[in-house]
């Protein structure tokens, strides 16, 4: 997968395709917080996430603390977002819409 920078169009068309996601303010990243029942729900889910990244050689920027997973996404390559950053958010809702999830609320 390309890390290149995305286009304008690419941006506009891709962002809107993670709508969970946001902006971060001052850098050319994605972010999205999740909620899970405890933290080993929470760390289920980066270890799911961990073996992606290995696989696609993409890593997120992620903190955790007990029941909480902030992820932040930017290739550093490319110094702003590629379209591996929309994959792994893709891959990140997949494994959050997971009924094996065990998500907060
Ligand atoms: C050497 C290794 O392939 C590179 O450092 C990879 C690793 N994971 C990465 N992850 C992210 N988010 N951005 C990168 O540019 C990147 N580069």
């Amino acid at each position: 997968m390309p890390t290149r920078p995305l286009t304008e169009d690419e941006r506009r068309d891709l962002l809107a395709s993670v709508p969970h996601w946001d902006a971060v303010p001052g850098r050319d990243a994605i972010r999205r917080s999740f909620r899970f029942v405890d933290f080993g729900a929470a760390f289920a889910f980066m270890a799911r996430l961990a073996a992606h990244a290995e696989r696609h050689d993409h890593h997120p920027e992620w903190f955790n603390v007990y029941d909480r997973v902030d992820i932040t996404l930017s290739t550093h390559e490319a110094n702003g977002l590629t379209h591996r950053d929309i994959d792994f958010a893709r891959q990140a809702d997949a494994a959050y819409a997971d009924p094996g999830a065990r998500r907060e609320g």
